[in-house]
């Protein structure tokens, strides 16, 4: 699965053919940040953590929790709870929601992908869903789809297209390696991708 995070996902996502990236809004909260694993997906009413607390005592060892925290600009995730989940062994976190003590979780070097950083706590009372079907954009996340997240943004797999994705991202690579040798020997883009012949233009 590591090999997913060291193509990338932009390869990735272009070599799988598939509507399978998640809404833009979700980016790293601290440059490096990034994560492969299985999904446990949790959902949350606006402003209420308590499915999180759930998904940290629920969660296996390497899962990444994918929570639907509805882009409420809410902190449903600081210090704590990273520290709570790294004691768990989950992976890492992706939300639709606030995060905050972002400086920290850098520090712990925890994975995290947000739609916001948010000062405000949450309310915890609404025991909302683990490990539920959910959807964020138009994706639908089940618990053990692969989750591979990076500096680009956050893409999810079914586990059963990883025996084609992979050998058609390895061979993207491939192509983009051969493309980069040709520009830095000083061919054009122009010419490699044939874009001639679509007309010069105004
Ligand atoms: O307290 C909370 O609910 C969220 C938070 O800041 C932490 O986990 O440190
Ligand atoms: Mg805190």
């Amino acid at each position: 699965m590591n090999e997913l995070l060291t193509l990338g996902t932009a390869t990735v996502y272009e070599a799988s053919k598939r509507d399978c990236v998640l809404p833009h809004r979700l980016r790293p909260v601290w440059a490096g940040a990034a994560v492969v694993g299985p999904a446990l997906p949790v959902s949350t009413a606006a402003g209420d953590n308590l499915p999180l607390h759930r998904a940290v005592e629920e969660a296996m060892p390497g899962e990444v929790l994918v929570v639907d925290g509805q882009d409420a600009p809410h902190g449903y995730w600081g210090e704590v709870l990273t520290v709570a989940a790294q004691r768990r062994g989950v992976a890492g976190l992706v939300i639709d929601g606030g995060v905050r003590d972002i400086e920290r979780i850098g520090e712990l070097r925890f994975p995290v992908f947000s739609s916001s950083v948010a000062v405000p706590g949450t309310v915890k009372s609404d025991p909302g869903t683990v490990g539920e079907r959910i959807t964020l954009g138009r994706v639908a996340v089940r618990r053990g789809d692969i989750v591979v997240a990076d500096a680009d943004g956050v893409i999810v797999l079914d586990p059963q297209w990883i025996d084609s994705v992979l050998p058609a991202a390895r061979a993207r690579q491939a192509t983009e390696a051969d493309h980069l040798e040709r520009i830095r020997r000083g061919e054009l883009t122009m010419d490699i991708y044939g874009l001639r012949a679509l007309g010069k233009g105004r």
